[in-house]
């Protein structure tokens, strides 16, 4: 664990940490954003008075469940499923649902914690969730997820709707699981109600430009962040890991705004095309036939793959995790700043452990932390319940230029908070600073809530 927090904090998380044993991603998410807190404490020492910091560390709601389910050879199935309500003082809980192997609660509650700050700093009205499964969807058939995804909304949907609990896709959930999770939903309650999910498929409610904002926002706050040490994306040799809705989105706005991509990744390995990702490939390995990215190099023999590759060992200029938590460590980091890496965008979340956070800080490469640069996503959440909510349905162009505006006050929010509280250039502070003020102010004036 990083640095000991100041007097008024380290207790704080030593309560965490009794009250959540075992939770190792949340309670490195929540100590994160403490180490960062301590001025505000200075200068508005009232917030300590009323346990604020305390009230938002804990869950407002955790719901856990049972998911039993058939598969294709009538085989039963018991999954456990959890929806953590985090925080709702800003709007109904927004976030996620995330379908992997690995999920256990204390990952639901990083995400859910995390989920809360970065909602704040959209600027509209959400507050914070997250929700998930251990199911593993890899292998499985259509009609399989299908019965998981109804088997699943069965239990959830009484905890949903557009006033109280807005899901949305996460890893292992895109546009497919949510019209299964969303049907079984406008089946049960008998209610056409299009805002109670987002992500949803254009034809039934869906918002345009939700598929790439995560990615294309990520690289909006790349260029905000280069556009402010008077640089650019242009000509920048860029390397993007994982290979599913975020990576795509963003290593296409790369090349749209003149970067190049030279190397992506799945969770099996990762492919270096020095002449640069032919990202129409990728859509078509990923999105359509849904096979290993080791496909790639079969296909193109000037490519390379590497099974268990070290994505962060390829030289670049820019470097955008965009494939799971944790998944940039300390030497990692070392080598990305040893090769010239002067930029770092986080389309995943907590992708960069402490130690990487810490390396990345010190060197003054321009670093924007996940719940900042990927918060294009759920602010286009956000417009597409917007457009349900009007009975209305946008242009393209309009909602990314929306989105891009977002990014841009985003960036410029956390660029200018952390100077307030003096930490010059430093997006971790500024993010975690900005998103906690929003959030504690609505508190505050709701009484002890
Ligand atoms: N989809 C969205 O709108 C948003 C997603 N995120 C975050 O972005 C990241 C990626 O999410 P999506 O692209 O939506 O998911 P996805 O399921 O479309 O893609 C995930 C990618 O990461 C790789 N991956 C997953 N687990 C891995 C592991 N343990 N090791 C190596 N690679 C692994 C997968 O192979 C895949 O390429 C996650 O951290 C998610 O929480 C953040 C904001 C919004
Ligand atoms: O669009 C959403 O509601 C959720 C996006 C999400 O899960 C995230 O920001 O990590």
């Amino acid at each position: 664990m990083a640095a000991r927090l100041d007097e008024k904090l380290e207790p704080i998380f030593q309560d965490v940490l009794r009250r959540n044993p075992g939770e190792s991603e949340f309670h490195q998410a929540v100590h994160e954003v403490l180490e960062t807190l301590g001025p505000v404490l200075v200068k508005y020492p009232e917030l300590a008075e009323r346990k604020i910091i305390q009230r938002i560390c804990e869950p407002e709601r955790q719901i856990i469940f049972r998911v039993p389910w058939q598969d294709d050879k009538g085989e039963t199935h018991i999954n456990r499923a959890f929806r953590v309500e985090f925080n709702s003082a800003l709007g109904p809980y927004k976030g996620g649902m995330r379908f992997h192997p690995s999920v256990y609660l204390g990952i639901i509650k990083f995400l859910g914690f995390e989920q809360i700050f970065k909602n704040a700093l959209t600027g509209l009205p959400i507050g914070g969730g997250k929700g998930g499964s251990d199911f593993d969807p890899k292998g499985r058939s259509e009609d399989e997820i299908m019965r998981f995804c109804q088997s699943l909304m069965t239990e959830l949907y009484r905890h949903l709707g557009e006033y109280t609990d807005v899901p949305a896709g996460d890893i292992g959930v895109g546009q497919r699981e949510v019209g299964f999770l969303f049907g079984q939903y406008k089946r049960i309650t008998n209610r056409y109600e299009s805002g109670v999910f987002t992500g949803k498929g254009l034809s039934w409610g869906g918002s345009r430009a939700r598929k790439e904002a995560t990615g294309f926002g990520t690289v909006y706050f790349l260029e905000e962040m280069l556009k402010y040490r008077n640089d650019s994306l242009e000509g920048k040799t860029c390397v993007v890991s994982g290979s599913g809705n975020v990576a795509v989105y963003a290593m296409e706005k790369i090349y749209e705004l003149g970067g190049k991509v030279i190397a992506c990744s799945d969770s099996s390995g990762i492919v270096v095309d020095e002449k640069g990702i032919d990202l129409d490939r990728v859509k078509r390995i990923k999105e359509v036939e849904r096979r290993r990215i080791s496909t790639y190099a079969d296909e193109l023999q000037h490519a390379k793959y590497i099974e268990d590759g070290d994505i962060w060992a390829v030289p670049c200029d820019a470097a955008l995790p965009c494939a799971t938590q944790n998944e940039l460590n300390g030497k990692d980091a070392k080598k990305l700043l040893d090769n010239g890496c002067i930029a770092v965008a986080e389309g995943a979340n907590m992708p960069s452990t402490p130690e990487a956070i810490r390396l990345f800080l010190e060197s003054g490469i321009a670093y924007g932390p996940g719940k900042a640069a990927n918060a294009g996503g759920v602010a286009t959440s956000a417009l597409e319940m917007q457009q349900n909510a009007s009975r209305d349905s946008w242009t393209f162009e309009h909602t990314e230029q929306r989105l891009h505006q977002i990014m841009k006050n985003i960036h410029r929010n956390c660029y200018e908070t952390a100077d307030e509280f003096g930490a010059p250039g430093n997006y971790v502070t500024g993010a975690n600073i900005a998103g906690f003020l929003k959030v504690s102010q609505a508190m505050e004036a709701m009484g002890l809530i």
